[in-house]
């Protein structure tokens, strides 16, 4: 049988799938404290509701905040928060080596979000619901494996950030520059030749190795 893996809340195993994880990821150019503010965020279309969402102090006030907005939520919602999903659990795990390493670790296990509160997301607790968490968990795996199923690589920045701008401020101080200095020891240990064969540099990035 194939190995199944379930989580549910952040500090269980296998919580670092949880959106609730603190973790940020950057998308649009901003920096979110979890990748549920920035889900919650995108129910709507105005950006200061954004900054009012992303300045709550956790996910879960992210939530309540995002409810109390319920009657501005954007109409084409249901039609788009699969691929707003599909773009904040990306955005996690290309731009978080730590957390990539733990998700391609799980190979071809089934991941699957157990959570009796939502049949949408998780599995509704019995296995009834569509488990969209699990599945879009599993698609970003994919993506990984695409790129190499190797879980100690580290991807280039050109490839964990593809919205950050080789000249911009990201790159020069805190998570950014941690990053490219996290890279920079691994491209040296790997051997540069080697890994210019893996990832060719774009033309903005060149002579960066
Ligand atoms: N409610 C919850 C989690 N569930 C998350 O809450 C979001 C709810 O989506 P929606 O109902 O469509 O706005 C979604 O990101 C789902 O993964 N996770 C956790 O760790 N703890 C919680 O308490």
């Amino acid at each position: 049988m194939m190995t199944e893996i379930k989580f549910c809340k952040p500090s269980e195993p296998y919580g670092e799938f949880s959106n609730f994880y603190s973790m940020p990821i950057i998308l649009l150019n901003e920096i979110w404290p979890t990748a549920e503010h920035y889900f919650q965020s995108m129910k709507f279309e105005d950006v200061n509701l954004w900054d009012r969402i992303k300045a709550t102090k956790s996910p879960w006030e992210a939530v309540d905040q995002a409810s109390n907005l319920g009657s501005k939520l954007r109409s084409d919602w249901e039609e788009v928060k699969d691929s707003v999903m599909l773009k904040a659990v990306k955005a996690k795990f290309f731009q978080h080596n730590e957390l990539k390493k733990i998700l391609v670790e799980t190979g071809d296990a089934t991941i699957i979000y157990h959570n009796s509160a939502d049949d949408y997301w998780a599995d509704k607790g019995d296995g009834a619901g569509k488990n969209m968490l699990g599945q879009i968990l599993m698609r970003v795996r994919a993506q990984l494996f695409e790129v190499s199923k190797d879980p100690d690589l580290i991807f280039p920045p050109w490839i964990a950030f593809p919205n950050c701008d080789r000249g911009g401020m990201f790159w020069g101080m805190g998570w950014g520059e941690d990053y490219i200095i996290q890279w920079s020891h691994f491209v040296d240990q790997f051997g540069a030749e080697e890994y210019k064969k893996l990832f060719p540099e774009p033309v903005e990035w060149e002579r960066s190795l």
